[in-house]
């Protein structure tokens, strides 16, 4: 029996969770602090067993997850390292950032176990088990940190474990991993939240702000609504590298500025060209980089009842949707929907039926 010990049992080590439970000879254990949050995961099927204590999880693994947010990673490694750990554990975390837990991990003695960082590329602005989703590390990157001293054998366990998460394993150099995470995801979140303010603060004055943001608004700031002491330790942790990239953030911002004052008609232009092209060459169907599923648009006469038939028409014909949204809507003009699915078989399914049933599909 293998035994995977996972703390923090949230969005990412619920997915986890969901992703090694059932499979065969894999015993998934659940710890948390408060026994309420134990019973919640046994109930909901994550787990096969739960627990409070941190030695009867630590002390019984063969793999252990640390799920926990990064600002408590140093806590459970100096925890788990005063338990007495199997030979050949392999201790791992997913946390977002990457050079800090290795330089806990090495302050720690682990005896025979041994520690490789992990974090998975996918995820969302939802938090808790109950946005954890068997699906959610699928496709997406899954990097590993490994260094000189992590043996290769013991990579190779953990890959192979990481399998059930149909995710695709890639190793990264610690250092190299928070330059280029922080660029493509910290950076992001914190330009989120500062342009949803910024918006806040003059709809204070006139509430028409809020009315009237679309789509655009929409689509750059769904992460600006992550949770806010997870993304606390996040950018805290990696804020030298964040620092340096806020100041090439301003000098980007200062470029757009003096465009604008120079009327720099082509430089705006071209600026729109090259993140476009940039932009088309990021593989589209991948979790995670890009928040793209599988996702298709239908023109809709805008009256009532709309999204139930269309809920109804592809579920009576068994087909799968993950979400819809509706991403345009007024009065007297038609609106569109944005239907997502879990797969390319459900999408190319859903594409055939609307259009035979007279919608207009675009993708
Ligand atoms: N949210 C994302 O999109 C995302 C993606 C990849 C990696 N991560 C990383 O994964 C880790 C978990 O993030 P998440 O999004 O799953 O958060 P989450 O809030 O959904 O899950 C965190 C879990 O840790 C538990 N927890 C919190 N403090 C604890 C403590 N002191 N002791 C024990 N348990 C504690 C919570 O109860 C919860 O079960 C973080 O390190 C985060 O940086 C997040
Ligand atoms: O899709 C989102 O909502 C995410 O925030 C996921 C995201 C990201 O920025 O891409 C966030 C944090 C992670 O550590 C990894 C992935």
């Amino acid at each position: 029996m293998t035994n995977v010990a996972i703390f923090g049992v949230g969005l990412i080590g619920g997915s986890i969770a969901l992703c090694l439970k059932g499979k065969p000879g894999i015993r998934v254990i659940g710890f948390s602090n408060r026994e309420s949050s134990v019973q919640k995961y046994i109930q909901r099927g994550v787990v096969d067993v739960g627990t409070t204590s941190i030695r009867e999880a630590a002390e019984q693994a063969d793999f252990i997850f640390l799920c926990v947010p990064v600002g408590n990673l140093q806590e459970y490694l100096e925890k788990i390292s005063a338990c007495k750990l199997k030979d050949g554990c392999i201790i791992t975390d997913v946390g977002s950032t990457k050079s800090s837990v290795a330089g806990y991990a090495r302050s720690v003695d682990l005896g025979g176990a041994c520690f490789i960082g992990g974090h998975p590329m996918a995820g969302s602005e939802r938090s808790g088990v109950e946005a954890a989703s068997y699906h959610l590390l699928e496709n997406a990157f899954y990097v590993l940190t490994p260094d000189e001293t992590t043996p290769p054998e013991a990579v190779g366990r953990l890959t192979e474990l990481l399998s059930y998460t149909r995710a695709n394993i890639v190793k990264v150099d610690a250092d190299d991993h928070d330059d280029i995470v922080g660029a493509i995801s910290h950076l992001p979140h914190m330009i989120a939240v500062a342009l949803v303010n910024q918006v806040r603060s003059y709809n204070e004055r006139n509430g028409l702000y809020e009315s009237l943001a679309a789509g655009g608004f929409r689509d750059i700031t769904r992460i600006a609504s992550g949770d806010p002491p997870l993304w606390r330790d996040i950018l805290l942790d990696n804020r030298q590298v964040l620092l340096r990239l806020l100041r090439d953030w301003r000098s980007g911002m200062d470029e757009f500025a003096a465009m604008l004052e120079t009327n720099d008609a082509e430089a705006i232009e071209e600026a729109f060209r090259q993140a476009g092209e940039f932009r088309s060459r990021m593989p589209e169907r991948r979790k995670g980089m890009i928040h793209s599923v599988y996702d298709c648009y239908v023109d809709v006469p805008d009256h009532p009842g709309i999204i139930g038939r269309i809920a109804s028409l592809l579920g009576n014909n068994r087909i799968n949707l993950s979400n819809i949204q509706i991403i345009e809507s007024r009065e007297d003009v038609p609106g569109v929907l944005r239907l997502s699915f879990r797969n390319q078989e459900y999408l190319d399914q859903a594409i055939a039926l609307l259009e035979e049933s007279g919608y207009s599909v675009h993708q």
